[in-house]
């Protein structure tokens, strides 16, 4: 492991590095920023998630560029406007006492303020496409005299949404420009397309076998759609302190979970696209401060974005394809810190993570969901610690009196029982928690399914097979094993015919119940 001395940075530099408390440069920083220094290449540089790509490029223009040049030096693209304003904020923070002007330019902020800014003279832009395609229109941003043109997201600047605004920016810019391209994910086809773009390169991996950084403990929970909620909640109750970001895949999802925990109690924010850009950058400032613990996001938050600290990330949908999942997980897991990837995956996408699995060649372990049980223990396991800290470390005196009286009147244990209950009934309350029916996905894709269908005596083998035929469109002879325990049947079935149950009866209202009352209806005629 090299020391950023020896890679070729200035005193200043080196002195702005201190002061922001990075003591040594990450694999990808080591390995590219002597390269940028020296070269005349353009570049391809893949490292993991949160393993500072920005300042392996942000170090070098630092370096290179002139302030106060009279023409812009370099522009980076971003895909979105949180990761611009991010990614401007972090080589203004490593600049130290150098001159050199940052501005990011995106949409839904006023287009006034960036004119001006850009008419006093600007050298490094950060810009969001459809904004930087503006001032292009406007003439406000000329970019024919660029040294560089940096693509971060590389991937998913030259997948399908953007690719038409990059050929037109591109169009604009001068030929002798480095080209540089970052991302943790380059799939083979966006590497070919990108060679197109780039004269003499080089690509500069950092070697890892898979595309996720093992700093994040990467699990899975089977549950319905209809579950997904109750599993969430569980989820957060069971840790002290969550703080995670929750993906949906529509906006309308994020919208409804947002409301739906905040209901419940939870102090959550919601953000997408649809929402002005003063209300987003209100609620990541919000949700950076911790004065939200929960975010609910769609794939707008995916990408670059660098939260710190942040416990968990949970794909509350399964994400649309294995790059989405590293971006996403990648939210956690951070510069050396741990964290953890919670992904609910329902029956019928099982085969989809198997692919992600692949793709990203990583594992991801399978878990249950947590039990009410375990979580009202963990609960009173906290509040007993919690009780035990404030008698320990902070002074209670004034309320001494009032405990000396409580306790010449009444049994010791009965007056703390009852002071208790009064302090944390409501979160130990079991009511707080709905039944998740089971659904278990052994990995060869055979289904076992749980139906909860009332005590032993109210049903047998041929009739739960008599109510499955009746029902559903399974095939009852693919039924491979059936028992009745106490108060639930379990059956074996391929994984077609358990999505076609869980399908027919997750459309009633809670999968379970309406069993157990057509069960019971049976027997009474
Ligand atoms: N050498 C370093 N030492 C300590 N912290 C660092 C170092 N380099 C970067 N960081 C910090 O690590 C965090 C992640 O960096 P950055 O956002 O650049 O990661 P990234 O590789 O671009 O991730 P992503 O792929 O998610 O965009 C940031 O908070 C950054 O300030
Ligand atoms: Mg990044």
């Amino acid at each position: 492991m090299s020391k950023f001395e020896d890679l070729g940075l200035s005193e200043t530099t080196l002195k702005a590095l201190k002061k922001k408390g990075f003591e040594e440069p990450t694999p990808i920083q080591e390995k590219t920023i002597p390269v940028l220094l020296k070269g005349e290449v353009d570049l391809i540089g893949q490292a993991q998630t949160g393993t500072g790509k920005t300042a392996a490029f942000g170090l070098p223009l630092i370096e290179k560029l002139t302030p106060g040049a009279k023409h812009v030096q370099a522009l980076i693209l971003a895909p979105t406007r949180e990761l611009a304003v991010q990614v401007a904020e972090e080589i203004n923070s490593l600049k130290g006492r150098s001159k050199l002007s940052i501005l990011p330019i995106y949409g839904g902020a006023s287009i006034e303020r960036q004119l001006n800014a850009l008419r006093r003279g600007v050298d490094i832009v950060v810009g969001t496409p459809g904004r930087v395609i503006d001032h292009i229109k406007r003439k406000s941003l000329k970019l024919e005299n660029i040294s560089y043109f940096i693509l971060d997201e590389a991937d998913e600047m030259l997948n399908m949404g953007f690719i038409d605004d990059m050929e037109e920016i591109f169009k604009h810019t001068n030929p002798d420009k480095r080209v540089l391209l970052f991302s943790a994910t380059m799939p083979k086809p966006i590497l070919g397309l990108a060679k197109k773009y780039m004269k003499n390169f080089e690509i500069i991996k950092v070697k890892k076998e898979q595309l996720t950084t093992n700093l994040t403990d990467q699990i899975y929970f089977e549950v319905n759609e209809s579950d997904k909620f109750e599993a969430l909640c569980r989820i957060i109750d069971i840790e002290k302190d969550f703080y995670g970001l929750v993906f949906c895949r529509t906006k309308l999802d994020v919208d409804r979970v947002a409301l739906k925990l905040t209901e419940r109690g939870y102090n959550a924010e919601g953000i997408h696209g649809d929402i002005s850009q003063y209300q987003r950058e209100r609620i990541l400032k919000k949700f950076k401060d911790k004065r939200a613990h929960i975010l609910v996001a769609t794939d707008v938050a995916a990408r670059g974005l660098d939260i710190n600290d942040l416990t968990h990330v949970i794909n509350y949908s399964l994400p649309q394809d294995p790059e989405s999942y590293v971006h996403r997980i990648g939210r956690t897991g951070r510069a050396g810190k741990e964290g953890t990837a919670i992904t609910f995956v329902t029956p019928s996408e099982y085969r989809k993570l198997i692919f992600i699995k692949r793709v990203a060649n990583t594992n991801i372990r399978k878990e249950k969901v947590p039990g009410i049980k375990e979580i009202i223990k963990t609960k009173k396991e906290r509040i007993k610690n919690e009780i035990l800290d404030i008698v320990k470390n902070s002074n209670a005196s004034e309320y001494e009196n009032l405990a000396k009286e409580l306790l010449n009147i009444s049994d010791p244990v009965q007056a703390i029982s009852a002071l208790l209950k009064h302090a944390y009934q409501s979160e130990l309350d079991t009511a707080n928690y709905n039944e998740i029916s089971e659904v278990s996905i052994n990995t060869k894709g055979k289904t076992r399914l749980f139906v909860a269908l009332g005590k032993k005596d109210e049903m047998d083998i041929k009739k739960l097979l008599k109510f499955i035929k009746d029902k559903t469109d399974v095939d009852t002879k693919k039924i491979r094993d059936v028992r009745i325990f106490e108060n639930f049947s379990f059956i074996s079935v391929p994984f077609e015919e358990a999505e076609i149950i869980i399908d027919t009866f997750k459309r009633k209202k809670r999968g379970r119940r309406p069993l157990v009352e057509k069960a019971k209806e049976r027997k009474s005629k």
